[in-house]
This record gives structure tokens, C-alpha cells and sequence, in this order.
């Protein structure tokens, strides 16, 4: 953990914690977006039946205060003039005293979170496709399976008494947090117009909730999903309350802001910042075209516009749900990070890999892409995979195809099962992500985006081998932030802003937000890609053709 000094003219500080899927990291950021100080706590996960993923609200407010203490140890604690939060868009349920109430058939209450990655309510997400209710129209045409409304739907099927009937408080864990620390129940705009149906300009629409079955949630004028709701970044209530603050090391009433969902917090950590000097074709264009994507467990494409855009396939338009007054498309991968590490950890060479990483001191990526450079010889790494092909929808497709039946798909197996196959099936998956990311942006660009530019981050973003491919894949520069932690930034942007230091959350990016490498497409290897880009196209292709063939008679 890093050591806050520095500028004492700048002794303004902001707590940004980010709940991730993973972990709970938190940081101390000045008013430049610098990170004094940083730490971060594993956070448990269970499983306990394919396609559930559960996790505890009580847990990880213990990881929150946790990580937040040590970032502000030996700090004037008065410096601190706000705290943000993310988290990842997972559903929280309490009862009407705010306990935890279980989400599990096993009745641990303890397991009270449905995480964004569950796939339980696949019978329950047809039912509500099939109204074909126009709100549908703002989460690109389908609502995902990993959205909020097919899980309530769940729960009210499959755990009436001991969940249902008792539940007084449905919250998106980014919501859940921001009660925790002021007692407010008001929800962000970000996670109810992104993950529960609600319109910016028109609110709760009656017909959806009564049309699916989930009249109940009317019936009571939307207490328990929320009906008070704030932009991102306004301050709560009274700000931190007493108990809060003795949990997290900090004082008292300083000012806590509505948080946002964690790829949108990594928008605003990076889409804002000033270019100027780097060579890139979107300096002194609108920041409309760039896209913010941020890669973790999955990567969330964000894209912004001045008018409502309509992809197909591709969540959105949402109304002021990452940067106030701009729509919003969120094309998505519901794996990325969690692919790369089921391909490279089932692997029979695994044991070899991680031994020989630790010898090395060196984390199992950079051993991997050490020993990739080893093998290419005299060609691009790239090359390796001329006959190794991926389709990495192991979870299904979020985008742009919008099918969660979809699967994985490898091509080009041999029988050896040494380090040099290990990485190249790992190069492979990487490629194949960074190929479903050029097949978002043009579908993004078909229906009217204009992009240029790509702004990456998150957990993947520390892998230059990764980053270089999606510049590769793309033909687009990536940037990457000065801060590699910039989900924290956008985390304190929420801060920063929430204390009144900055008059809107525009002037706040701009601030905080900064360029530090830029990675440029290797133009000369363009030919090769588009000729896998092909193979990629075929291979999902083949995929609907193969269960077609089984289909039938
Ligand atoms: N140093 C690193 N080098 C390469 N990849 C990394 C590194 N650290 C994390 N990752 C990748 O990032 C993913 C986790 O990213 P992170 O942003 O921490 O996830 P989350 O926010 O979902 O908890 C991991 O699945 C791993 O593949
Ligand atoms: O749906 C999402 C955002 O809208 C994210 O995929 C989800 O929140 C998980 O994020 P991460 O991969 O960073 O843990």
C-alpha cells in the first residue's frame, strides 16, 4: 500500500471503493485523480448449482471497511471530503428490518446476493421477452438473463415463503452500499435505468411489472425496488452516518454520493480525459467517439451519444446512466477474465506453468506472454493462432448477438498438452475475446455510433498481450489511464462530487481522468486478423447449424 503525500495546496482526498466480482478494492485519490494509497480484500463467491451465483451482503460490507480503513491510515482524516462507491449490478435482498433473507433453496441467509452472472432465470427471461413490452426497446430489444426483473421473478417462483413474502428491500449492490453508509434508501439512476426497466424522463411504467407477473412490486408504489431516485454522484441524506463511519475509519457526515454500477464507474475514470498530444484521431472530436471499455471478469463496452441510439442486441439507450445528459449503449462480454483463467487453469500444463511462474516471481500472464515470445521465432505473436480458433461465449452471448444459449467453441486441437499448447490456446482466447469486442463496436457502428478510440481498463487491462490485440483486432489505439485503478477514479469522481469540490461530473472527469500509454495497431498485420475475423464469423455460424442438425426429426 502506497503512502498518501505529495501537495499539501491539494489536501482535498475522496474514498472510492469498487466491488467487483473478485474482490473489493478501495483507494485514497486526490483532486488530479492520482491514487495515494490502495488496497484490496478477496470476497467470497458460492456456487452451489450450476448457473447460481450467490454471494453476502454482510461479507462484503466487511471487505468495504476492511479495504477503506487502510487506505486512509496516517491521513488527517479531515482532508477527506467524500466517498463513492461501485459495484458490480448484483441483487441484494433484505427483509423489512434490512436482515438478510436467502436467495438459495438451502435457506442460508447468509447467501442473501444474486450475482449479475447467474443464469438461474432463463425460464422466467423468455416469459418476459415474449410480451415483447416496449420497454424492452431500451435494453437493446432483449432483456438479459442476467437483469434484475427475471430474478425477482425468480425468487417470487421458487422462494415464496422464505423469501418473497418477507422481503421488504430488493437493492442493485451498488445501492445496497450507499444505504449501508447513510441509511437512504434512494436508488441511483445508473442501476434502476441499466438493470430495472426505469425510464430517466418517464419513471416506473405500471404495464411491465403487471404484464410479468410482478404486480406486488406496484402495488406498494415501488418501495421495495425503489421510488426515490437520484443521479449518480448527488450527495445522500446527511452523508455518513456514525455507525457507518466507526465501521469504514471515517468521520462522520462527510459526503457520500448515489453510486453507479462498476464498468460505468470505469467510464467515468476514463472517457473524460484530455487527450491533447498523443497522436490520437479523437483529439478535438466530441467524446462521443470514444469507447470506454473495461475488462475484468467480463468487459462492458460503454458508448455515449447526444441522441438515443438503438442497437440491436446491445443494452440501451440509457438516458444519463454513466455521464449526465448523454445516452448510453453497453455492449457486453459476460466472460472475458473469468474465460482466460478457466482456459488457462483447466489446462493439464497448469501445475508446470504455475510453478515455473513462481520461480520467476512473475504473475501466470506475464509468464504466459514471456514464453509466447520465446515460441514466435521471427513472426508476430499473433501468427501463433493461424490454426487455433476460439468462440468464447462459454456463458453465452450478451453481445451483440444476445443469446445465452450459445456456447464455447475450440478448433485446431492436437494431442499435446505442454506449456507452448497452454499458451497458445491462452493467446487464442484472448484473441477471440478482442474479436467479440470488434463485433460489438460494429454493430455499435452500424446502427450510428463513431468510434475511433478506445479507452481500456480494468483487472485485464494490466495485460499488455491483451491490450495489444484488442489495438490489433480493432484497428483502434487503446488508451490506458495514468492510473491503472481507474474504476477507483470513477468511484472518487463520485466522491469529488458528491462534497460539491466540483460543480458537475463533467468538470470533475476531465480533472481526474488521465492519458497514460497509448497502444497503436500494428497495421501490418491487419490481413492476418481480418482473415481470423472470418473464421470467427464462420465459427458461431457452424454453432446455430450444429443445433439446427440436432433440432430436427
Ligand atoms: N496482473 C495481471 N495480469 C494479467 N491479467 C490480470 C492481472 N490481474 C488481473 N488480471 C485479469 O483480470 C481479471 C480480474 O479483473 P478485475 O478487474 O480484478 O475483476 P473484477 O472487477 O471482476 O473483480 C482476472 O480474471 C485476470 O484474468
Ligand atoms: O453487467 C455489468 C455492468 O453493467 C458487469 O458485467 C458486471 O457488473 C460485472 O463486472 P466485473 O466484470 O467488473 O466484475
Amino acid at each position: 500500500m502506497a503512502t498518501p503525500g505529495g501537495d499539501q495546496e491539494l489536501g482535498s482526498y475522496y474514498v472510492g471503493v469498487d466491488v467487483g466480482t473478485g474482490s473489493v478494492r478501495a483507494a485514497l485519490v486526490d483532486q488530479r485523480g492520482i491514487l495515494l494509497a490502495f488496497a484490496d480484500q478477496p470476497i467470497n463467491q458460492w456456487e452451489p448449482q450450476f448457473n447460481h451465483h450467490e454471494q453476502s451482503s454482510e461479507d462484503i460490507w466487511v471487505a468495504c471497511c476492511i479495504v477503506t480503513k487502510k487506505v486512509v491510515q496516517g491521513i488527517d482524516l479531515n482532508q477527506i471530503r467524500g466517498l463513492g462507491f461501485d459495484a458490480t449490478c448484483s441483487l441484494v435482498v433484505l427483509d423489512k428490518q434490512f436482515r438478510p433473507l436467502p436467495v438459495n433453496h438451502e435457506g442460508d441467509s447468509h447467501r442473501n446476493i444474486i450475482m449479475w452472472l447467474d443464469h438461474r432465470a432463463v425460464s422466467q427471461v423468455h416469459r418476459i421477452n415474449e410480451t415483447k413490452h416496449s420497454v424492452l426497446q431500451y435494453v437493446g430489444g432483449v432483456m438479459s438473463v442476467e437483469m434484475q426483473a427475471p430474478k425477482l421473478l425468480w425468487l417470487k417462483e421458487n422462494l415464496r415463503e422464505t423469501c418473497w413474502d418477507k422481503a421488504g428491500h430488493f437493492f442493485d449492490l451498488p445501492d445496497f452500499l450507499s444505504w449501508k453508509a447513510t441509511g437512504v434508501t434512494a436508488r441511483s439512476l445508473c442501476s434502476l435505468v441499466c438493470k430495472w426497466t426505469y425510464s430517466a424522463e418517464k419513471g416506473w411504467d405500471d404495464s411491465f411489472w403487471k404484464m410479468v407477473g410482478l404486480e406486488d412490486l406496484v402495488a406498494d408504489n415501488y418501495s421495495k425496488i425503489g421510488n426515490q431516485v437520484l443521479p449518480p454522484g448527488t450527495s445522500l441524506g446527511n452523508g455518513l452516518t456514525p455507525e457507518a463511519a466507526k465501521d469504514l475509519g471515517l468521520p462522520a457526515g462527510i459526503a457520500v454520493a448515489a453510486s453507479l454500477i462498476d464498468a460505468h464507474a470505469g467510464g467515468l475514470g476514463v472517457i473524460g480525459a484530455d487527450v491533447r498530444g498523443h497522436g490520437l484521431a479523437c483529439e478535438g472530436q466530441p467524446v462521443t467517439s470514444r469507447l470506454a471499455i473495461i475488462c475484468g471478469t467480463s468487459s462492458c463496452h460503454m458508448g455515449i451519444s447526444k441522441n438515443p441510439i438503438f442497437v440491436p442486441g446491445v443494452w440501451g439507450p440509457y438516458f444519463s446512466a454513466m455521464v449526465p445528459g448523454f445516452w448510453l449503449n453497453e455492449g457486453g462480454q459476460s466472460v472475458t477474465g473469468k474465460l482466460i483463467d478457466h482456459m488457462v487453469q483447466g489446462h493439464a500444463a497448469f501445475p508446470e506453468l504455475q510453478a515455473k511462474a513462481t520461480a520467476r516471481c512473475q504473475s501466470i500472464y506475464a509468464y504466459l506472454n514471456s514464453h509466447l515470445d520465446l515460441i514466435r521465432k521471427t513472426q508476430p505473436v499473433g501468427f501463433l493462432t493461424v490454426d487455433l480458433h476460439v468462440w468464447p461465449d462459454f456463458h453465452g452471448n450478451r453481445s451483440p448477438l444476445a443469446d445465452l444459449t450459445l456456447k464455447g467453441m475450440v478448433t485446431g486441437l492436437k494431442l499435446s498438452q505442454d506449456l507452448d499448447d497452454l499458451a497458445i490456446l491462452y493467446l487464442a482466447t484472448v484473441q477471440a475475446i478482442a474479436f467479440g469486442t470488434r463485433l460489438i463496436i460494429e454493430a455499435m457502428e452500424s446502427a450510428g455510433h463513431s468510434i475511433g478510440t478506445l479507452f481500456l481498463c480494468g483487472g485485464l487491462g494490466k495485460n499488455p498481450l491483451f491490450v495489444q490485440m484488442h489495438a490489433d483486432i480493432t484497428g483502434m489505439p487503446v488508451v490506458l489511464s495514468q492510473e491503472v485503478e481507474s474504476v477507483l477514479v470513477g468511484a472518487a469522481i463520485l466522491g469529488a462530487c458528491a462534497s460539491g469540490d466540483f460543480a458537475s461530473v463533467q468538470e470533475a472527469m476531465a480533472r481526474m481522468s488521465k492519458v497514460g500509454k497509448v497502444v497503436f495497431p500494428r497495421r501490418e498485420d491487419k490481413r492476418y486478423y481480418d482473415k481470423k475475423y472470418q473464421v470467427f464469423l464462420k465459427l458461431v455460424e457452424h454453432q446455430k447449424e450444429y443445433a439446427s442438425i440436432m433440432k430436427a426429426d
